[in-house]
């Protein structure tokens, strides 16, 4: 469970000694329970990926607190939110952001080599979820040589290696196209309901926001709820 209290958060502007706070972040109250989809929608500017890079430890709030799988991570520092993230959190970039030297196989695989995993471990748990993920024949293929919906799953499978239970994804389907997106989005579905994955998913896009169960939007960093859209009636 993700749980946000009261976030504030302001960026400092200008030269020392005279700066100006911004703020970006107004009062986020925010849940997302264990093995829900989050969805937070909201136009650029709105404060979105503050609030995701909030939740992942990678900027402190101005104020506010944050409980991650039941631990107060709020006053944690960069050592402990790396350690917290590698087994609590993995992160989605829009851009996939993989090594371009590396294989789509090492690069799924980095995560485990950094954590000092035994090389027969690393072999077949990488190889299990490129397989689950439909992108074992692509292993010898670098970044360039693949196309833009398997670099996102090249993206998942690194984020999903250490087995977190909760996955942020900051605008996953930003640079698939439509096709691709369709696709990446079921695959999140099956996830979630496979392995009880919890997700964060940040978009400005309504097809993403719809995948859902909690659909948040954000505007001038405040936190409302997205009304569900309304049932037709039927007239008989
Ligand atoms: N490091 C920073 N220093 C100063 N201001 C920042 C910084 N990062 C973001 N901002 C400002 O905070 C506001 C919210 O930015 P944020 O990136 O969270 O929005 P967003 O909703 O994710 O936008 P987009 O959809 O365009 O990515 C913007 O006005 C932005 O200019």
């Amino acid at each position: 469970m993700i749980q946000l209290k009261q976030i504030e958060h302001a960026f400092k502007l200008g030269r020392k000694g005279s700066e100006r706070e911004v703020p970006v972040l107004r009062g986020i109250d925010l849940t997302v329970k264990s093995g829900e989809i989050a969805t937070l929608i909201g136009r650029s500017g709105s404060g979105k990926s503050t609030l995701l890079h909030i939740v992942g430890g990678f900027i402190r709030p101005t104020s506010g607190s944050i409980t991650i799988a039941g631990q107060d991570t709020t006053a944690y520092g960069e050592g402990q939110w790396a350690d917290f993230r590698r087994r609590h959190v993995g992160v989605v970039f829009q851009n996939f952001q993989l090594i371009p030297s590396m294989t789509a196989y090492e690069n799924v695989e980095l995560p485990l080599v950094l954590q000092g995993t035994a090389p027969s471990v690393r072999r077949k748990l990488t190889l299990e979820l490129m397989d689950r993920l439909g992108i074992a024949d692509y292993s010898d293929h670098y970044p360039s040589e693949l196309s833009g919906g398997q670099q996102q799953r090249v993206g998942i499978a690194r984020a999903l290696i250490l087995n977190p239970p909760i996955i942020l994804a900051d605008e996953p389907t930003g640079s698939l196209d439509s096709e691709n997106e369709e696709q990446f989005l079921q695959l999140l579905q099956s996830l979630n309901r496979e392995s009880k994955l919890t997700l964060l998913i940040i978009t400005h896009d309504d097809k993403v926001a719809s995948i859902g169960h909690k659909k948040l939007r954000i505007e001038d960093g405040k936190l409302l709820n997205q009304a569900e859209p309304r049932k037709l009636e039927v007239v008989k």
